[in-house]
């Protein structure tokens, strides 16, 4: 998978918070091999020297950082939290989020856009946590963004892919843009069910981080992803409304 010019070799982004342990998070890593490792700035900054200790853990890991604004309201506050996030990180790549309403947490797409386009013009190479809206897309794209991160769902729900139809839209209106589902899936069948959609990769945290034996639930979305991905490349068969015979029959059958 290229994302900003850049290969990798997994297409699973997996998030850093919420395990039960430092020693836990590194066993999901090493059962995953994910592409990227999500963090936030302001959970290791509120944590002073547990951030340090969390910062040497995740650096240890051996996989590139993604620095994300998670927390961020307002595109003013996403753009200093990021800001400062090259500097701890030493990274200009940035998950960027604007929330804008705190029961489904879901982008605030306005202040999306203004904080995209201000990011990539500090040469920030941004990847937006947004809607499956075709014009926010296309702004976003406009402001400089190369990857577009619809929501599967509000995050931490698990609910999996909401809107299987505005996903579809997305994938079919933008074919050469780098696409990810990021937040909202909570089973492995949800992820494989949108790279079978044809989507580049998935970033998930809670279903990992939550489940009752978080580093096999790892492995299992490292797989289901990439299965999703090898049957998408396959051409799978398109669906039918009524029965077709998969074992052919020819003549009658002679009964003695
Ligand atoms: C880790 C991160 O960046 C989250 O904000 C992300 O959206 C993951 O969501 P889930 O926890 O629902 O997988």
């Amino acid at each position: 998978m290229r994302l900003y010019g850049r290969e990798f070799a997994s297409r699973l982004l997996l998030g850093t918070a919420l395990y039960p342990s430092p020693d836990i998070l590194a066993a999901c890593v090493r059962a995953a091999s994910p592409a990227l490792v999500t963090v936030s700035l302001r959970r290791e900054g509120a944590g002073l020297r547990a951030g340090e200790g969390f910062w040497s853990l995740v650096r240890d890991l051996g996989v590139p950082v993604l620095p994300n604004t998670a927390g961020c309201h307002t595109a003013r506050e996403a753009v200093t939290t990021a800001q400062m996030a090259r500097e701890v990180f030493d990274t200009d790549w940035i998950k960027l989020e604007v929330i804008g309403e705190s029961d489904t947490l879901q982008p605030d797409v306005f202040g999306l856009v203004e904080a995209a386009r201000i990011l990539s013009g500090e040469g920030f190479k941004v990847l937006p946590y947004t809607t499956e809206d075709l014009v926010v897309a296309e702004r976003l794209l406009e402001a400089g963004c190369e990857v577009l991160m619809p929501w599967g769902a509000p995050i931490g729900s698990g609910r999996g892919l909401n809107n299987l139809f505005g996903l579809r839209a997305l994938r079919a209106h933008f074919p050469e843009v780098p696409l990810v589902v990021d937040a909202g899936i909570g089973l492995p069948s949800h992820a494989a069910a949108a790279m079978e959609l044809g989507y580049d990769a998935i970033l998930l945290n809670t279903a990992v981080a939550k489940a009752g034996d978080p580093a096999a639930m790892a492995r299992a979305f490292a797989q289901a992803i990439e299965a999703g991905r090898t049957a998408f490349l396959s051409d799978p068969m398109e669906g039918r409304d009524m029965a077709s015979p998969s074992t052919p029959v020819f003549g009658r059958a002679v009964l003695a």
